[in-house]
């Protein structure tokens, strides 16, 4: 066995309390074997955390990674207009090797940012699997299905192509890649599309993931049309079970939080896309109070615009307090377990925690900086001071990926010129 030591360091612990202590981990097997003190002696290898808090690796529930490629593209637009006038046309144009290079860059940004887990909805979903392979981050990756602008033999082949790169791609990676059927929301894919293929996506056994309430415009056509509030809508099509997750839920009522927390169905709140395009505020506390479990997401880069979850997690500790009028809403503490183990249960997967068997997946931030003192409460920093370029390392199941800053398993420049002469290159066959 290959052992590493990450050493003198302060421990987020899954309470969200913080003790002194080192963490071992087996490599091999890419879990952690003891917390405690006094463990560097008994590694293979040492990590130096001393100054530095050592947290669970940030999960980011809801993402379009290779959107990277479309950052600062269009900004200023709500989401109807933003997709149908500026994102859907330029994706059109993308290629398998635009969305690998794309997927590249965002990875890099996760990794510097202390991401080690993400979920992911996007076309081109082999060349996602090949970057995070590459990357050595852990991922629910899904196919996102879109039917309306389609006949009827393209929709049912678009929703087989969901099924099968879930069933595909599921265990890939030494087991971090896993997926979900995402058909990507319940007014652009069809009623006779979900009937037909989310029963065989829960043959697969795979779990269901979509964006749901996330603009009034999504809202209004189900209760007219269907006389029903989505989420029972969704609800009949047996699309809210158990590990099931949505993106959004900004347009929630209490009957509808009422199902998901007896559905066991997990929201992924994403504040800053919801701010920038003047979607509305998730009515996180009230969810929380209700027993949904919550965690937090970035949506794509072009909505946010940056995958910061550290950036995400103040975002929504901020506007869970406008929401309410209220500033012991959305509190640190709850800010930092969304953004850890709320993501993680969301998207079901067993990191968002620092315990024993536990997997190694751990960001590690440095305290020692002028906005990270004094040093009151460390919960607090990470919720509402620490920025991105705190992170020291970057470790997912068991490897480094990121060491004094240095990301080691993707090459930044050569990663950064691709990503940014890819994007070029799309806009101008998008636009010409
Ligand atoms: C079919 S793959 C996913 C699809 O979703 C688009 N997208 C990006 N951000 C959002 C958002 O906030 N709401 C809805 N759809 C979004 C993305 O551009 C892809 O086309
Ligand atoms: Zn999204």
């Amino acid at each position: 066995m290959t052992t590493l030591a990450i050493t003198g360091g302060q421990v987020l612990l899954p309470d969200i309390s913080v003790t002194r202590a080192d963490v071992l981990i087996d490599q091999d097997g890419g879990e952690i074997l003891e917390i405690g003190d006094g463990l560097a002696g008994d590694a293979d290898e040492t990590i130096d955390a001393s100054g530095s808090l050592v947290t669970p690796g940030f999960v980011n529930g809801h993402s379009h990674v290779a959107m990277t490629l479309l950052r600062g593209y269009a900004d200023d637009k709500p989401l109807d207009a933003w997709l149908q006038e500026d994102i859907f046309p330029t994706e059109a144009e993308l290629t398998p090797e635009d969305v690998h290079v794309g997927a590249k860059l965002g990875l890099l940004e996760m990794i510097k940012s202390g991401t080690t887990a993400f979920a992911d909805m996007y076309f081109m979903v082999p060349q996602i699997a090949d970057a995070v392979e590459e990357a050595g981050l852990r991922a629910r990756l899904g196919h996102g299905v879109i039917t309306v602008a389609s006949n009827d033999e393209e929709a049912r082949a678009d929703a087989q192509e969901g099924l099968e790169v879930a069933e595909a791609l599921d265990g890939r990676a030494d087991g971090r890649i896993s997926t979900a059927f995402m058909p990507h929301s319940l007014t652009t894919v069809g009623s006779e599309y979900l009937e037909e293929f989310v029963p065989k996506a829960r043959e697969l056994g795979v779990p269901i993931h979509f964006h749901g309430n996330e603009t009034a415009n999504e809202v209004t056509p189900i209760v007219e049309e269907r006389g029903v509030r989505p989420m029972a809508y969704a609800a009949e099509r047996g699309m809210l079970e158990e590990g099931d997750f949505l993106a959004h839920g900004v347009h929630l009522d209490e009957s509808e939080i009422g199902l998901l927390a007896e559905a066991g169905t997990s929201v992924i709140h994403c504040p800053a896309s919801n701010m920038k395009l003047a979607s509305g505020i998730a009515p996180v506390q009230r969810m929380l109070d209700a027993g949904v479990t919550v965690g937090i997401g970035t949506d794509g880069a072009a909505s946010n615009n940056d995958l910061s979850m550290l950036d995400e997690t103040r975002d929504a500790a901020m506007i869970g307090k406008l929401k309410d009028g209220d500033a012991s809403a959305v509190d640190a503490e709850s800010a930092v377990r969304m953004m850890t183990q709320g993501s993680a249960d969301a998207i079901g997967l067993e990191s968002g925690r620092l315990e024993e068997g536990a997997p190694a997946d751990l960001a590690v931030i440095d305290l020692e900086q002028p906005h990270l003192t004094p040093h009151h409460d460390l919960v607090s920093h990470l919720a509402y001071a620490t920025a991105a370029a705190d992170v020291r390392h970057t470790i997912c199941d068991g490897q480094v990926l990121m060491r004094d800053r240095d990301v080691l398993t993707l090459e930044e420049e050569s990663v950064r010129t691709a990503a940014g002469e890819a994007a070029m290159a799309l806009v101008e066959r998008a636009e010409n």
